[in-house]
């Protein structure tokens, strides 16, 4: 039986493309996880693959703490190399995080093929650097492709979970009537400058009927207060195939994780990149959903600020007033993100994995 090793970490929009691509992979391929202590893979892998985790951190910093953390880097490149000859290991799946620099140098050392899936639209740093170093890279949109010309990488798409791909229902906690139901989530931390954004909107949105469910992220100092009727709040969720099948419009960050979901799920979305990101990578993710009308930006700005409010007004007035398809701007746009969606993204990098190039 051969075996797989997924090297994936960190956040949700790390994991959940490589849990995809797992569950993708021809039932005669053993598959076993490499992480880090201490972040989300703790909480999501174990029940599904066996988890074996090494330090490994970034290389940021100067002078002691860069060497310190080069140093951390050549003991978890030696370590991953025991562990792929110990397990016999005949491919190397990683999508990034902390451990993917660790996992393709060792992959590399131990002539191991490995594979690397880059779901942003600007690369991040590891596949920049050690791309070339990969048997394979694959990326989840082709504003990617266009920026790593010396990988020839392939544009697969960004696997989502099966779940999406099926019909799912509505979550039964998830507010009641027959109003537009607008979703708003940040990345799988929760986004608490956009919460700000939305808050000072919700009474305003339910007295005009809209249903509002609030992903706020475990935190956001100001949860738990009270709401108007017609909002559902919650730190997190698992039920996001449900609630964006069935969401009219959502306001998210522009992770590439959340941009794949909402192509899948053909949701039209106010998108509100993360002006930290590394890069500046959500506001080109974003732009991506943009270009093809699938999704309108608004920069973060603070709450008294009107962008988000007009924004949801000229998206969902129509709506609300009852207005025929054809002046629908959410139609329109729902249309659009479907021509985002790769719907077989996991399968397509599965069959890279499991047909591997030398
Ligand atoms: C702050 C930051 O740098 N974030 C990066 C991080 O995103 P991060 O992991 O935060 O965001 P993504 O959009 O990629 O993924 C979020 C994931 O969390 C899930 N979710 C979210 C909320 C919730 O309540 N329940 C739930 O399950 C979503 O369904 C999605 O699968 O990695 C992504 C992929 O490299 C990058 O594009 C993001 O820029």
């Amino acid at each position: 039986m051969p075996r797989l090793l997924i090297a994936a970490s960190g956040t949700g929009g790390h994991l959940f493309p490589a849990l995809a691509v797992a569950d993708a992979m021809p039932a005669d391929w053993n598959v076993s996880w490499l992480g880090v202590p201490d972040r989300l893979e703790r909480q999501l892998v174990p029940s599904r693959y066996p988890l074996h985790t090494v330090r490994a951190g970034g290389l940021q910093g100067r002078g002691l703490r860069k060497l310190l953390n080069l140093l951390q880097l050549l003991q978890a490149v030696r370590s991953v190399r025991r562990l792929i000859r110990r397990e016999r290991i005949a491919a190397v799946f990683t999508s990034g995080g902390y451990i993917a620099a660790p996992a393709i140098l060792a992959a590399r050392w131990a002539g191991v093929p490995v594979v690397l899936h880059e779901s942003n639209a600007v690369p991040g740093k590891v596949t920049r650097l050690l791309g070339r170093l990969c048997s394979q890279v694959a990326v989840g949109l082709p504003q990617a492709a266009a920026r790593l010309p010396r990988c020839r990488p392939v544009v697969t798409g960004t696997p989502v979970r099966q779940a999406f791909l099926e019909p799912a229902p509505l979550p039964d906690w998830a507010p009641k009537g027959s109003g537009p139901l607008l979703l708003v989530m940040g990345g799988s931390q929760g986004a608490v400058g956009l919460n700000q954004m939305v808050r000072p909107l919700l009474a305003k949105l339910t007295a005009a009927g809209v249903r509002v469910v609030h992903l706020t992220g475990s935190n956001d100092p100001e949860a738990g207060q009270p709401l108007p009727a017609g909002v559902v709040e919650l730190p997190f969720s698992d039920e996001i195939p449900g609630l964006l099948q069935h969401a009219a419009l959502a306001i998210s960050r522009s992770g590439a994780g959340a941009l794949s979901e909402l192509a899948v799920c053909g949701t039209p979305a106010v998108l509100v990149p993360y002006p930290a990101a590394a890069d500046h990578h959500q506001d080109v993710n974003a732009a991506a959903a943009a270009e093809l009308g699938a999704a309108v930006i608004v920069w973060q700005h603070g709450p008294a600020e009107p962008a988000l409010e007009r924004s949801l007004w000229r998206l969902l007035g129509p709506r609300l007033r009852g207005a025929a398809a054809a002046c629908d701007p959410l139609k329109q746009m729902s249309t659009a993100m479907g021509e985002l969606a790769v719907r077989d993204a996991d399968q397509r990098v599965a069959a890279m994995l499991s047909t591997p190039k030398g």
